[in-house]
């Protein structure tokens, strides 16, 4: 398993000062970043009219580098100005480009727009021309390339401060992945995502994107229990418990069990349907891990279950309707308290309500329930995020768009819970789920149904092992 580094603007200005403290200069960083950026950008400029648009800080600094590179490369530059440039770094970047620099009066035609007006540094709105200048020069190119973000987009929470911007083709990270990169909504502006790397050591950091798992296959001498046994509370309606049990028998877990009095024709036969009270099957000690919420209703019933569940003190995931009848009370009844909750961003806003959270984005309001409640909270969406207490955010490369059908949740679930089962803790099942999710999605391209999607999980767990 890969967790590359994700950080804050703080963090990252952070890693610049420890490596200029340590004797590279703020000079060399710029450099290394232009250079960069200009060897990716060779590899698609071939031919290719090339205009770089230069804000104040040291994000323009980093456009004057690229376009002095391009330019001794022999590719067709013209650099546009926003502004003087205000840093130090910046202004011997620009006086190092040896040739004009236009004012930002001009629109300027060309094929390949790179956007180094502002990145981590942005703290406002663009003003309107800056704005203007943008959008104008975008719409007069082909390919637009975003360096470190695509100015307007704030660096730790994926905001875009000025409503509209240019769909971007590439977006080159400088150093390390920033928060933006995976958060919505400035994730479905960035296209292509390329990480140029400057040599920065991070330590310690707020956050990581998960890589492909590395899970292990059962032992040698493995059986169904050994390799995890699986309880699925079935409920009001069937066919969301069904899809997740299809999910679960195929993302490790040895032995499935649907919990409750399901009869229905889509029940497969390699599916236990148990419908014992359901006390009895969470006391069997057999059984590594549940799950509840998928079809539960939000009855008495469903709450009786779903207390069952915590009192039972066996590893839990909560997925949505179960996430609807949480309350802080529930906890106090069992002495777990590190179970994985999976919900949407409306399950997310009420879960925030039930527990008394007053956070205002994603990230915050994910990591907080889970300081909170103690549990590993798998935030989904587009931008689906991983949060632990305690533990660096987890962040993923988006997943397909097609995965946006009813069921696919529960087969999410599904998979969180057999990981679990199969021995991984619950941070881990969580992003191992949220990673195998996104692939077997990427394995069946577009128009798939949940229950394809649930039965293509081996051939996701496949290319893990
Ligand atoms: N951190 C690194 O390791 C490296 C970063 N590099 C690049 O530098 C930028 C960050 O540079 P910085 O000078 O801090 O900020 P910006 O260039 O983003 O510009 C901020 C600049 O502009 C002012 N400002 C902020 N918002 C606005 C606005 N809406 N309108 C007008 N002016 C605004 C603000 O006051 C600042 O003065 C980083 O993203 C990388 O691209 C280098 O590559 C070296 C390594
Ligand atoms: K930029």
């Amino acid at each position: 398993m890969t967790l590359e580094p994700v950080l804050t603007a703080e963090e990252m200005r952070a890693a610049e000062q420890r490596a200029i403290t340590a004797g590279t200069s703020e000079w060399e960083l710029l450099q290394s970043a232009g250079k960069g950026c200009a060897a990716e950008i060779t590899a698609f400029a071939n031919g290719k009219r090339v205009t770089v648009l230069c804000g104040p800080g040291n994000n323009g600094g980093d456009g004057y580098v690229i376009a002095e590179a391009l330019r001794k490369k022999g590719v067709s530059v013209r650099v546009v100005a926003l502004t003087e440039a205000e840093t130090p770094t910046a202004a011997k970047a620009r006086d190092c480009y040896n040739s004009d620099v236009e004012s930002a009066h001009s629109d300027v035609e060309g094929d390949i727009l790179v956007d180094c007006l502002f990145g981590t540094g942005l703290s406002r709105p663009l003003d309107p021309d800056a704005h203007h200048l943008l959008m104008r020069n975008a719409a007069l190119h082909q390919t637009v390339v975003a360096v470190d973000l695509p100015s307007g987009v704030v660096s730790n929470t994926g905001e875009i401060l000025n409503g509209e911007l240019p769909k971007y083709d590439y977006t080159f990270a400088l150093g390390s992945w920033k928060n933006a990169h995976f958060l919505m909504p400035s994730s479905a502006l960035l296209g292509k995502r390329i990480r140029v790397g400057l040599g920065l050591e991070f330590g310690d950091v707020s956050g990581h994107l998960f890589g492909k798992p590395a899970p292990t296959p059962p032992d040698f001498n493995a059986h169904k229990y050994s390799r995890g046994m699986v309880a699925i509370v079935g409920g009001e309606m069937h066919g969301a418990a069904i899809l997740a049990s299809e999910a679960a028998m195929r993302a490790g877990a040895g032995y499935v069990k649907l919990a409750g009095d399901t009869e229905h024709p889509a029940v497969p036969a390699d599916l236990v349907v148990d419908p014992g009270p359901l006390e009895e099957v969470l006391g069997d000690k057999r059984l590594d891990a549940v799950l509840i919420g998928p079809g539960l209703g939000r009855n008495d019933t469903a709450k009786a279950k779903l207390e069952a569940v915590f009192v039972s003190g066996k590893p839990a995931v909560f997925d949505a309707d179960a996430l609807h009848l949480i309350t802080p009370a529930m906890f106090e009844t069992s002495e777990r308290r590190c179970h994985v909750l999976t919900p949407h961003e409306g399950e997310l806003a009420v879960l925030c309500e039930a527990f008394g959270i007053d956070r205002n984005t994603k990230l915050e309001k994910a990591r907080k329930l889970a300081e909170t409640t103690g549990c590993v909270v798998a935030a989904k969406g587009a931008d689906t995020i991983v949060a632990a207490p305690s533990a660096p955010i987890r962040f993923f490369k988006p997943a397909s768009s097609w995965l946006s059908a009813a069921g696919t949740g529960d087969v999410l679930a599904g998979v969180v819970v057999s990981r679990m089962a199969a021995g991984e803790p619950p941070l881990e099942a969580a992003s191992q789920a949220v990673w195998l999710h996104g692939e077997a999605a990427r394995q069946l391209g577009p128009a798939f149904t949940a229950g394809e999607l649930a039965r293509q999980m081996r051939h996701a767990l496949a290319t893990c092992l």
